[in-house]
């Protein structure tokens, strides 16, 4: 019997998730599907930030503005366009069409559906052992913090009374930006100054240091290259310093000290981890700016609590917040052990071309294996399929030791894709010659793939002088 006044009886779950983004909820429903109890917590919306504010809005609005572009190179088939008229408003009502059409998959219904009990307020922690939320507390065998993370707004004097967006209210703006200025150049700042030149802005983006500076820079450099060929102005080596409201738009004074003006200021500078509501102190939780620290387990300073995805300050993806919330579930539920740092992550950045990249870039493969590393490499200039399409630029680079791939470039058309084969040749260890000898349909771009793994043999047996000798005495053998 409860004491009157005391607050209803604590929930006892197996499982407590603190968030419902990529990690949460693929925790929360592996674990209710394997028949443990979950309690699930969400202070925002239901989807976190890859839905609402993330991979989706933006692959949907990129997906619009290459439509858009499409006219930009028609002459080039033969074929005579006029550029497209871009309606704003149902350009981004096609944005929350997308966002609404994979919403239900993430939604409060299809939870408690599996059993979940979905509570929607924002947690924190009042013990080691347990949280509250929604006026309860819960009291569980294991808790998963996956709050994620959010965009890092950098100490740039002037930001703080001057009006900017994020990627929480760039996709849903009233008005569209005419003069589009972009502080920051990694997939999001590049992602969206494409998508956002396309649909007709004017765009300047500030790099501080290096553009996609995660990424090969050769690689990295054919992005580039195709973006100001559009008409994105990149500067990289150079920081906004100040920034100012000016009229209804904004001015940014540069480090190499002059003014740009716009009519909107997007801040893409990095990601900060959700932490400030969780009282991780009282959870005996460490953190850093990084983020919540985990050991190879996931496991964080309190050995019932795991942080997963964003918030771990590991690398930053949906995928790999998924494949994170697997391990979480195997470590949790079965007392399996568990290593996070062993596989090798793709990654992608959707721009036109696409960059993708398992493994070690070449730079971080030579620095590990210096004269053991081959690097092989097929340029989408000589694939067929790229000619056809006129989309030739990019290349495939495979960096492999002892015959085995270790990591792969790709920057070029579909190169999201085409990461897919070498993501299973390398988690399944294949050797190149797995590659090589496949038989792929032509025309496709893949092909340029099976060419780079082939150059590793081409080597040995067109430039052998003993195959050669060995031809000619067949032959004459005849
Ligand atoms: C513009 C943009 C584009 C991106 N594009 C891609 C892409 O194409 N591919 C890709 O792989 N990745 C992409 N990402 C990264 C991807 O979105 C993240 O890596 C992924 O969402 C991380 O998932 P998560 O579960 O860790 O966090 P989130 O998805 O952010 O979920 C965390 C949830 O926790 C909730 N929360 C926070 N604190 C609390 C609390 N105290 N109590 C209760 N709930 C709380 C939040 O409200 C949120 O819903 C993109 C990111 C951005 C910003
Ligand atoms: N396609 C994808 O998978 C995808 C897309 C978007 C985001 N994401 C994830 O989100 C993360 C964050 O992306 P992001 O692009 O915000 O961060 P980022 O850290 O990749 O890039 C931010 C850039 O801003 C620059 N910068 C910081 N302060 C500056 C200043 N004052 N002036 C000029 N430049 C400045 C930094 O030098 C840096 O290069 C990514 O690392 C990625 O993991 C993934």
């Amino acid at each position: 019997m409860k004491d009157a006044g005391s607050g209803p009886a604590p929930l006892r779950p197996d499982l407590c998730v603190i968030g419902a983004g990529a990690a949460g909820l693929s925790v929360a429903a592996g674990a209710a599907q394997m028949g443990a109890s979950v309690v699930l917590v969400e202070g925002a919306e239901m989807g976190g930030d890859c839905l609402n504010h993330g991979c989706v809005p933006s692959k949907a609005l990129l997906a619009a503005a290459r439509r858009a572009h499409a006219h930009a190179g028609a002459a080039r088939f033969g074929l005579r366009m006029d550029p497209p008229r871009v309606d704003h408003a149902a350009v981004l009502a096609h944005v929350r069409e997308v966002i609404a059409a994979i919403a239900p998959h993430d939604s409060q219904e299809r939870f408690e559906g599996l059993g979940v009990t979905v509570i929607r307020d924002w947690a924190r922690f009042v013990s080691p052992r347990a949280v509250e939320a929604g006026g309860r507390r819960i009291e569980a065998r294991r808790f998963v913090i996956a709050t994620g993370s959010s965009p890092a707004v950098p100490p740039i004097p002037g930001l703080d009374e001057t009006p900017f967006e994020t990627n929480e209210t760039i996709f849903a703006l009233d008005r569209a930006p005419e003069r589009l200025i972009v502080i920051g150049a990694g997939p999001i700042g590049l992602e969206m100054a494409q998508a956002h030149r396309r649909l007709g802005a004017e765009v300047t983006v500030l790099e501080a240091g290096r553009a996609l500076a995660r990424d090969d820079p050769e690689a990295a450099a054919v992005v580039l290259a195709a973006l100001r060929a559009e008409g994105v102005v990149i500067e990289e080596g150079v920081a906004a310093a100040r920034v100012r409201r000016e009229g209804a738009g904004v001015a940014v004074e540069t480090s190499d000290g002059r003014a740009i003006g716009g009519t909107h200021l997007l801040v893409a500078a990095g990601r900060t981890p959700n932490v400030g509501r969780l009282n991780l102190a009282a959870a005996g939780v460490a953190h850093d700016a990084r983020g919540v620290k985990v050991d190879r387990g996931l496991r964080t300073s309190n050995r019932r609590v795991y942080a997963l995805g964003d918030v771990n300050g590991g690398p930053q993806f949906t995928h790999e917040a998924g494949r994170q919330a697997g391990l979480a579930l195997r470590s949790a539920l079965f007392r399996l052990p568990v290593r996070a740092d062993r596989a090798a992550i793709p990654w992608v950045t959707y721009t036109e071309p696409e960059l993708a990249q398992i493994g070690p870039t070449e730079a971080e493969a030579r620095a590990a294996h210096g004269a053991r590393l081959s690097v092989l490499r097929a340029d989408f200039a000589a694939n067929d399929r790229a000619r056809a399409e006129r989309a030739a630029e990019g290349f495939v680079k495979v960096m492999a030791v002892r015959g085995r791939p270790i990591g792969v470039t790709i920057v070029g058309p579909h190169a999201g894709e085409l990461i897919g084969l070498w993501t299973l040749a390398i988690s399944a260890r294949l050797k190149l010659s797995a590659v090589a000898g496949l038989t792929l349909p032509y025309p496709t771009l893949n092909d340029a793939s099976r060419q780079a793994a082939a150059a590793h043999y081409a080597a040995r047996l067109f430039g052998n002088p003993w195959i050669g000798r060995a031809v000619r005495l067949l032959a004459r053998l005849g």
